[in-house]
């Protein structure tokens, strides 16, 4: 493989509830980084682990100060990017719309439907209006390396499947919930849009693998969901998704051909602002998502 065609990867860790650090990095170091896009949910913790670079993010703060709605997904997303974070794995607790995933069980999402409202959704807003494809919404080369990892330990993990993203902070009715069943949804949570879109606007791999801590309010034979019910198998589920995560890490670090699936190339039929008609002051502040594009 020609050096100068080939990628050292950074990877980014994104936790969910429950999951508000990484074991068994060295140099691990929790820096503030600033964005033009405001304050991300904390500061990131920088490190390596078997010598591959990775940058963690607690996604709802340490100590889960902040509700889905008040994520600032493009403050969290740019300050990856900004980190050299080019492949995102993020993890969620998510309920289950399906019978055959109990709690305690793992899925590579493929799909997803959003129904989140009350977000700041992309990075090109008016002065640089961008389009980027979502048909395919993550990145399959680090699924198929979750995929690898998970056999290798052990761990069990429904290949593909559709999250339902709603806006939150309540969980749905029951009525809804019935609703994402008949739309054949596998799991619904409240966070992995607009996340997974503005990753894709950023030019960065991102996959993501939802942990079913409870079966929301659809089950005749279970106790609608609860954030102690959540809090409980979360506490379970998370030995193995520390074991995954330390193992994904080092496995898709290695030095690599660009993404096959162009994820780290969505930019490059995207823009459709004539260069004249581009705001100068917005194009400064994508300077780290969109610089690639943008400067050649
Ligand atoms: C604590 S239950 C609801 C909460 O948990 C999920 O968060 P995350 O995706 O960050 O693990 C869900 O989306 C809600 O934000
Ligand atoms: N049932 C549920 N609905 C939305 N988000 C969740 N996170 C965990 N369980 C959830």
């Amino acid at each position: 493989m020609a050096e100068e065609n080939t990628i050292e990867p950074v990877i980014g860790i994104i936790g969910g509830s429950g999951l508000y650090d990484i074991d068994g990095l060295q140099d691990k170091e929790w820096r503030h980084v600033e964005t033009p896009w405001g304050e991300p949910s904390d500061a990131l913790l920088f490190g390596r682990l078997d010598g591959v670079r990775c940058v963690f993010l607690p996604r709802h703060g340490r100590g889960h100060p902040i509700p889905p709605s008040e994520l600032n997904f493009r403050a969290n997303i740019d300050a990856l990017k900004r980190s050299g974070v080019t492949d995102i794995l993020s993890l969620s607790a998510v309920g289950s719309l399906r019978d055959d995933l109990p709690p305690g069980s793992f899925v590579l999402v493929d799909q997803f439907i959003d129904r989140s409202f009350a977000r700041n959704k992309t990075f090109f807003t008016r002065g640089c209006v961008a389009h980027v494809a979502m048909a395919d919404p993550v990145c399959p080369r680090i699924g198929d390396e979750v995929m690898r990892q998970a056999n290798l330990l052990n761990i069990s993990i429904r290949k593909g499947g559709t999250y339902l993203v709603m806006e939150g902070p309540q969980f749905s009715t029951r009525a809804e919930s019935e609703l994402y069943r008949q739309w054949g949804c596998s799991v619904i949570g409240m966070t992995n849009m607009p996340e997974a879109k503005l990753a894709r606007e950023a030019e960065i791999d991102y996959a993501s693998v939802a942990m079913v801590t409870d079966f929301d309010c659809w089950h005749d034979e279970h106790d609608s969901v609860t954030v102690d019910a959540v809090v409980q198998v979360m506490q379970r589920n998370s030995e193995r998704a520390r074991a995954l995560v330390r193992a994904v890490i080092p496995a898709l670090g290695q030095r690599r051909a660009p993404c096959p699936a162009g994820c780290d190339r969505a930019l490059d039929h995207a823009l459709i602002t004539a260069p004249a008609a581009r705001d100068p002051a917005l194009l400064a502040k994508l300077d780290a998502v969109a610089g690639r594009v943008l400067n050649r």
